[in-house]
């Protein structure tokens, strides 16, 4: 790329008269792959080695504490990692003292393999704690085009320690790419920042099929991925996660299923139109309920508990224990606010269980659910909305406006929340 002929206007691309072809271009035709010296801070941390194989800013690194983990990514996420306080998996009991696996791989027809319990496994109970084999930052896997990508791809996976590499190899996908794009888990590991978003690659959770209602949820902390179960499993029964958001009806899932590239042959798919047809109703309920809550405590009126009950109700019947912490949470608010101090007490304490099922021993809302439970004079909501009325008598005698609205906006902030779920 000598001659200035085909440059750009831009003059932030030439050097001194010389055109210099524009990065990705350079990338695209030979492949140039550098080492580097680290350069975002000075130290290096103990733990990793590289960076290796730099496309841009994107390089990979290797952490020979956490058994070889690989990580493609802008070297400032290293830091961002180096501070979780990740136990490494060779730092867990050795296998003599371990309880074998209460699952083991087999052929599932039409799904591939996929797990099975070989004992009973309780509801919370805690099946995998991994780290990653590999995480890819979103922006390499998005923005590289696709041979330098492979190049790169194939560059890391040699670098990850035996037996792990095999397992990756093992997984379902032609390709290494295809590999890391069907079976890997995005996550956000520093917030909202920019270069957050990774792919997560742990083969032995990649093993579980998708089931429209599953029996496993899993949930990343830091950069650990954690299955539960949500309910009790029998010895036989699959072992079970959801790909995609679970509340919508059968076509909307099985399209969903369809672009990430396969037909979904679980039970919930495979029921009769008849059956189907009651499932998308208590669906279609389940989300007119979740409306109609969030205007009513939006609004801080018609506040009635037993739409909670009823969304409690359906989220069971529909066999969606994955979803219940919020569900628990709304209905033991709504008791709370108009002073049924038993049932507000009841289902704080299942919300809590469920929330810290689903998101964790940290989960805020589930300290807030635990307040409710252990104190519930000491919370917002207890018989607030008795307080409320007794300020919509004082606001109409005295034109108070601010106090009542201060309820409604409590109220607001309380339900919506900022937890979510974990999602493929
Ligand atoms: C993450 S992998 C799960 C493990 C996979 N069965 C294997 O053999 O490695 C996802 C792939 O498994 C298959 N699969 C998972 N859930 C399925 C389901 N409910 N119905 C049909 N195929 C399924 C699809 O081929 C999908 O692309």
């Amino acid at each position: 790329a000598e001659s200035t002929q085909d440059c750009p206007q831009t003059p932030l691309l030439q050097n001194n008269g010389i055109c210099l072809a524009p990065l990705d271009l350079i990338q695209k035709e030979t492949h140039l792959f550098t080492d580097r010296k680290w350069q975002w801070k000075s130290d290096r941390p103990a733990a990793w080695d590289g960076p290796y194989d730099c496309i841009d800013k994107y390089c990979v690194f290797v952490n020979h504490q956490l058994d070889g983990m690989v990580l493609i990514s802008a070297e400032q996420n290293v830091h961002v990692i180096d501070r979780f306080q990740t136990a490494p998996r060779n730092n867990t009991p050795p296998p003599t003292q371990q309880e074998p696996p209460p699952f083991y791989v087999a052929d599932i027809p039409g799904k591939g393999i996929g797990l099975i319990a070989n004992r009973t496994i309780r509801t919370n109970d805690i099946l995998m704690r991994l780290t990653p084999t590999m995480l890819i930052q979103l922006g390499p896997h998005l923005d590289i085009d696709a041979a330098t990508r492979a190049a790169l791809y194939e560059r890391a996976v040699e670098r990850i320690p035996e037996p792990r590499r095999s397992m990756f190899r093992r997984q379902h996908g032609r390709t290494t790419y295809e590999k890391i794009d069907r079976n890997s888990f995005r996550m956000f590991i520093n917030g909202e920042e920019n270069f957050s978003g990774h792919l997560g690659v742990y083969p032995e959770a990649s093993r579980m099929n998708h089931d429209c209602r599953p029996n496993i949820h899993y949930r990343i902390e830091n950069i650990t991925h954690i299955s539960v179960a949500v309910r009790d499993i029998h010895p036989g029964e699959e072992l079970t996660v959801s790909y995609i958001d679970g509340l919508q009806p059968r076509a909307e899932r099985q399209s969903r299923l369809s672009d990430w590239g396969f037909a979904c042959t679980c039970a919930h798919c495979r029921m009769s139109d008849a059956e189907a047809a009651a499932s998308d109703t208590r669906m279609e309920r389940i989300q007119n309920i979740e409306g109609a809550l969030e205007k009513m405590m939006a609004s801080g009126s018609g506040i009635d508990p037993r739409l909670g009950d009823e969304l409690v109700r359906l989220l069971h019947e529909e066999r969606l224990e994955s979803y219940l912490g919020q569900a628990y949470t709304r209905a033991a608010l709504l008791h709370s606010l108009v002073g049924n101090g038993d049932e507000a007490v009841r289902y704080a304490r299942l919300a809590r269980e469920a929330l810290i099922r689903e998101f964790g021993e940290r989960s805020k809302d589930a300290k807030a659910m635990n307040l409710l439970a252990e104190e519930p004079e000491k919370h917002w909501s207890w018989g607030a909305l008795k307080v409320a009325e007794k300020g919509m008598e004082k606001k109409a005698d005295e034109e108070d406006e601010n106090w009542v609205e201060g309820v409604g906006t409590q109220v607001k902030v309380e339900l919506t929340g900022n937890e979510s779920k974990g999602g493929n």
